[in-house]
């Protein structure tokens, strides 16, 4: 097979040259499967050239570098220049768009407007009423006001229903009074909540009357728009440093009995007369979208920050050469370990499914959140059982294997050099924000226990989980079948997820019927709930990418596609397999077989291991690792950067002086003694 890489550049690191010089796809089109369209890839690419252009958009110095207050003012810095040109210097056209920007120029770590456009406009767009967008939602847009989300308290994050800050309403002067009444109450973690928004959405529960109408969102002047000094009746702050995100000012807000109008509820949906009647909405959880919209695309981000990981980590183990296989020959590059690609294939396939999963519930949530516009609910609990799902288990894989990424880079993995710790502090905040993965598996959980009553009530169901309702084989087929048939294998993951399920029915149907009450019946169930919303959620992943790879045209893609996707099957049911052992849907010999598969599918990614990161084209400015450049160079460039360090700037510190010679001339004179 010719090389079908064009990007084969002139005094690239021979070996790693000599990778993409076998590869059997076209990267670009492959990036074209990833972000969905050959357009997109191209705008992708096309953006970052611009970007590179411009002496005043490149990092100052590495960022690990930088302390946290030179993160706030870099990322600040140049969120003011891309704001100002974001249309003349790239012509920015949507958020796929902008992400990509934000991604190259200022990195994942966060800016002031991080959640400006991620929570705070998408949340005035679905629940603003005409007359709120025009005050508020025009001038976020053109970026006259920034705003966040504050909902979670320092005392309360998961359970909403349970949030401390009041908006009581006044009739007699049309108000909501806004109050924090506890320490526990404030608000804790909103994101640029702490420094650079002026404005914010606050979710507050709503009392009149003295009656509890729950959480609701409200509109929240927090700083002059002039002098940026908080307005009188709230104190704003700083959380202090995290794990990582630490570009971004994630806050606290107390709330000192502040009024403001009643028409700064947000009153899409819901509404509260001027004489305090409340009109409820056509669903009660439609103030709850804003999280949707994250969830909805946090697949996508995630497949992004592990196949970042995963770019640096394969473009590393092509260069680092270490030990031998065969003695006589020279030390072999580390990639061809088998344990080192069984550390990293199955991570680049799920990268890949991760993505293909994510745009198909992308779709779903454009139609929901279309739908809703005209007050339309019907697909809200799909769509919030498919994305409290996905966000777990993807968030979680995710951190698995961008935790593989960095072990299998050895030592310089550890370094700041590699970058990935980074990626992974930033990524794993998705295990806990925009729902706390085992509260969102209990939710998804809910949804499957409905579907499996009506199973046994002898209804049939449809969509997500028609599989419940659909025939089953009593023994898997899955060595059965001409090789490449991979209905086999998803009817094995369907098997095996519908046993759990109707396994935690049974369970809490039992408990139910001994008189136990629901909620401690099903806290007695939660950890096979559990159990049963991952296994429902990673065989929609695997229809997710069988359905894309259906769908692939072009040969060369198709086919390195499927290899992907063959490697994914066989490394995910493996992982799963005991639940079908347990009731013997599947047997040691087909296992010997699974794993087999499993061993010839990594030698077969092998070849394409460099391109299939290659295609997801992350530039190495975007990537921000000296293990992970696309020359290969990796060496001289870690010396290089060890430069950037303040330790080095003189060959003695002071604390020399200070402590150690003290301290080791007075165990000189001791030893004297
Ligand atoms: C583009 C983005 C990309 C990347 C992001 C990058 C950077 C951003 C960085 C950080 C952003 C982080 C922002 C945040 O974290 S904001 C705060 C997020 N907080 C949460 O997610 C809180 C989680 N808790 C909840 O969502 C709820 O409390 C709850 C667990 C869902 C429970 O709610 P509650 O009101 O008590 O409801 P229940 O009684 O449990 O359920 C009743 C009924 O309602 C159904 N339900 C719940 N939610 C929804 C929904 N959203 N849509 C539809 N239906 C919903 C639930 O299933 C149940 O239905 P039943 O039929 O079973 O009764
Ligand atoms: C990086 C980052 C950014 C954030 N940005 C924002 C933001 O912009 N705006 C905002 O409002 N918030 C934000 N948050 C807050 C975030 O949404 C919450 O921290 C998150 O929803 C989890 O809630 P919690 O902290 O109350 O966790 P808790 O609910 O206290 O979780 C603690 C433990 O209790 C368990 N638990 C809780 N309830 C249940 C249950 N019912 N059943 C079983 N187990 C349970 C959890 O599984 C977990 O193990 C952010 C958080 C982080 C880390």
């Amino acid at each position: 097979m010719g090389n079908l890489n064009k990007e084969i550049r002139d005094g690239d690191h021979p070996d790693i040259t000599e990778e993409r010089l076998k590869s059997t796809f076209d990267t670009h089109k492959m990036a074209a499967q990833i972000y969905n369209s050959q357009r997109a890839a191209d705008r992708r690419n096309e953006i970052t050239s611009a970007v590179l252009k411009i002496p005043e958009l490149q990092d100052i110095k590495p960022l690990p570098f930088l302390s946290r207050e030179e993160k706030v003012e870099e990322a600040a810095r140049k969120i003011g220049i891309l704001s100002e040109h974001l249309y003349d210097l790239v012509n920015v056209n949507d958020g796929a768009e902008l992400y990509h920007l934000n991604n190259v120029v200022i990195g994942g770590e966060g800016n002031p407007l991080a959640l400006h456009g991620v929570m705070f406009i998408p949340v005035l767009q679905a629940q603003a009423t005409d007359e709120q967008k025009k005050k508020w939602l025009y001038r976020a847009m053109k970026r006259e006001i920034i705003g966040t989300y504050a909902q979670t308290e320092m005392g309360h994050g998961s359970n909403l229903r349970k949030l401390e800050t009041t908006a009581t309403y006044d009739k007699a002067t049309e108000e909501f009074v806004l109050n924090s009444p506890t320490t526990t109450s404030m608000k804790w973690w909103p994101g640029n909540l702490g420094k650079s928004t002026n404005y914010a959405v606050v979710v507050a529960t709503l009392i009149i009357n003295e009656k509890d109408y729950g959480p609701h969102s409200f509109m929240v002047q927090l700083r002059d728009e002039n002098t940026h000094k908080p307005l009188p009746n709230i104190e704003v702050g700083d959380i202090g440093p995290k794990m990582a995100y630490n570009a971004t000012d994630n806050g606290f807000l107390k709330l000192n009995h502040l009024r403001i109008p009643r028409t700064n509820m947000l009153m899409k949906h819901v509404k509260v007369e001027k004489d305090g009647t409340y009109i409820k909405p056509p669903h009660a959880k439609m103030s709850y979208s804003a999280m949707v919209h994250v969830r909805a695309h946090m697949n996508n981000t995630m497949a992004y920050f592990l196949a970042s990981s995963l770019t640096i980590a394969v473009r590393y183990s092509s260069i680092r050469r270490q030990g031998h296989i065969n003695p006589k020959e020279p030390e072999v590059k580390v990639l061809e370990y088998q344990t080192q690609q069984h550390r990293l294939f199955p991570h680049i396939a799920r990268a890949y499914a991760f993505s293909f999963a994510g745009a198909e519930t992308v779709r779903l949530y454009e139609k929901v959140k279309k739908d809703m516009e005209s007050g339309e609910t019907e697909l809200m609990a799909d769509l919030h059982a498919l994305t409290s799902g996905l966000k777990s288990v993807v968030t979680y894989l995710t951190m698995q294997g961008i935790e593989q990424a960095r072990q299998s880079c050895g030592g310089h993995g550890y370094s700041m050099a590699s970058y990935i710790s980074e990626i992974y502090g930033i990524a794993i905040g998705g295990c806990t924000y925009e729902g706390e993965n085992m509260v969102m598996l209990l939710q998804l959980a809910r949804y499957l226990m409905k579907a499996a009553k009506a199973v046994k009530e002898g209804k049939k169901v449809e969509g997500l989980v028609g599989y419940l309702s659909a025939p089953d084989n009593r023994h898997s087929l899955i060595d059965r079948t001409p090789e490449k048939s991979y209905d086999t294998y998803l009817k094995t993951f369907e098997h095996i997820a519908r046993q759990q399920i109707f396994r935690a029915f049974d369970k809490l149907e039992k408990m139910l019927t001994s008189g136990l009450p629901h909620s401690e019946a099903w806290n007695k169930c939660s950890v096979e709930l559990t159990r049963a919303s991952r296994l429902h959620t990673r065989l929609f992943i695997a229809q997710a990418f069988a359905r894309r790879v259906h769908d692939v045209v072009d040969f060369h893609i198709k086919e390195a596609l499927d290899d992907l996707l063959h490697l994914h099957l066989n490394y995910e049911l493996l992982d799963v397999a005991s639940y079908a052992l347990e009731d013997g849907h599947l047997c040691g010999e087909q296992m010997n077989f699974i794993r087999s598969e499993l061993y010839r599918s990594l030698g077969k990614i092998r070849p394409n291991a460099v391109s299939y990161v290659d295609a997801w084209e992350l530039s190495d400015m975007e990537l921000r690792s000296v293990l992970g450049r696309r020359d290969g160079h990796v060496y001289e460039n870690l010396y290089k950067w060890a430069q950037n360090s303040s330790l080095n700037r003189t060959d003695v510190l002071p604390v020399f002086e200070k402590y150690l010679k003290p301290l080791m001339m007075s165990a000189r004179k001791n030893s004297k003694l």
